[in-house]
């Protein structure tokens, strides 16, 4: 950011009072066309959550929608900002760094679906977080062609550069598999409900059982900074080819029918039926894998070492000893924004400018959050979020220094 007028600093609080609203525990309130959003501000100690209701302005009437994502949690005071007409932002005070940014969608592709097949008035949550995630890794192929043996030592190899979707699954836990490493084990009607309030991303039933990834099982890798590997069927390999997520597709074959039952029957983990029912499935997943369209590499799973070399390779990570998880969302390095402060929009970066009381208590006076590249949204995260402090002086603005 270049220099700016000397009054800058001191027009900004001004200008703030009739711009966004401010509140310690109070409500804040931001028009959309004819509908006023109450965000906030309830006098309830019982109410852990931020709570929104809708002042729909045409018929004077109060609404509570239908609120889809996590809500956040009560804060001291936040702020609101409409963006772009269809998301309102929220800056928490008081909160971790990692929790201060979230975003209300109101009028987004995804609200707009969503009101449409729940007939009703809907909101969704979105947390922000800072900072870009690499794209995950789609990973399928039959069953025992040697997927997971591959993830794991990929995982193994690079534990601090990739994390594995936790799926659920209704199918009983074999001996060694962990409820909540292996899979999350779940009964039908828990997930099939789970599904029904939005919160998967993919699901198919597969060989007589449900599976299902969810979004937060996505999320949670991202917000490590790591990078998400998913290792799902050719169903869910498409739905997600048709969402939002923009993933790298893998398919693994194996190198013969013959050897794809052998390795099946020598892993013993199924019973006769269940392997002759994997091994039917298995030939309708060869062909839709390798026909086209959905999967953007293949690799034939041969000699283990090879494959493992090969896949290492399309990831981009030949020679790469042991890596460090990406630093964009260590907490260490954020700042802690005062309970009371206060917001201006200009175009696409909102300034935040902590109080003067609350000064002392921050590090910086004025920070930067720049909104031009937010990516993604409700039903997952909203990324791409770039905030920063602003050396202010009494006469102007000296500098910035990324956080
Ligand atoms: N290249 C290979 N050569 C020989 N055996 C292999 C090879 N790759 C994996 N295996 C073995 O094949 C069996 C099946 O592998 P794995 O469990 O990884 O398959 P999968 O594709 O993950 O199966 P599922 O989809 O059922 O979970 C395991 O016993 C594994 O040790
Ligand atoms: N569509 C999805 N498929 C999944 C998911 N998690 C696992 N799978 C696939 O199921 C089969 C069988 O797995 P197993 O552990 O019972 O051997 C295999 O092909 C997996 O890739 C998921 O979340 N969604």
């Amino acid at each position: 950011m270049g220099e700016a007028p000397a009054l800058f600093v001191d027009l900004l609080s001004e200008y703030t009072n009739g711009f966004a609203l401010k509140s310690k525990g109070s409500q804040t309130t931001t028009i959309v066309s004819d509908k006023t959003y109450l965000i906030g501000g309830t006098d309830n100690e019982s109410t852990s959550t931020i709570e929104v209701q809708i002042l729909d302005r045409s018929t004077g009437q109060l609404i509570v929608p239908k609120v889809l994502g996590t809500k956040p949690k009560q804060c001291k005071g936040h702020s609101a900002v409409l963006l772009n007409e269809d998301r309102i932002l929220i800056v928490k005070g008081g909160s971790s760094p990692d929790d201060c940014t979230w975003l209300l969608e109101v009028d987004t592709k995804f609200v707009r679906q969503q009101r449409e097949s729940l007939e009703t008035e809907v909101v969704a949550w979105s947390k922000g977080i800072r900072g870009e995630a690499e794209k995950p890794i789609v990973i399928s192929g039959p069953s025992g062609v040697g997927k997971g043996t591959l993830i794991a030592k990929l995982m193994k190899e690079f534990p601090s550069m990739f994390g594995f979707s936790v799926s659920h699954t209704t199918r009983a836990p074999r001996e060694k598999e962990k409820d909540g490493v292996h899979y999350h084990f779940t009964d039908r009607s828990v997930m099939e409900k789970a599904i029904k309030d939005g919160k998967f991303l993919e699901f198919a039933a597969v060989h007589g059982n449900l599976y299902g990834t969810s979004i937060e099982a996505v999320e949670v890798v991202a917000d490590e900074g790591k990078r998400c590997i998913l290792d799902i069927d050719v169903q869910g390999a498409r739905s997600v080819r048709a969402s939002t997520l923009e993933a790298i597709f893998i398919f693994i074959c194996p190198p013969s029918f013959d050897e794809l039952e052998k390795r099946l029957r020598e892993r013993g983990t199924e019973t006769e039926e269940q392997i002759q029912k994997r091994l039917r499935n298995a030939k309708a997943e060869l062909e839709q894998g390798q026909s086209g369209g959905i999967f953007d590499h293949i690799l034939v799973n041969d000699d283990l070492e090879a494959c493992y070399e090969s896949l290492k390779k399309l990831l981009g990570l030949e020679g790469i000893v042991r890596t460090t998880p990406k630093s964009s969302n260590a907490v260490s390095e954020l700042v802690d924004l005062p309970a009371v402060h206060s917001v201006l929009k200009i175009d696409q970066k909102i300034l935040i400018n902590c109080r003067p009381a609350e000064v002392e208590k921050a590090s910086k006076q004025l920070f930067v959050l720049d909104v031009s590249a937010l990516k993604g949204g409700a039903p997952g995260r909203t990324r791409g979020l770039n905030l920063y402090a602003v050396n202010t002086f009494a006469n102007g603005i000296d500098g910035k220094k990324q956080l």
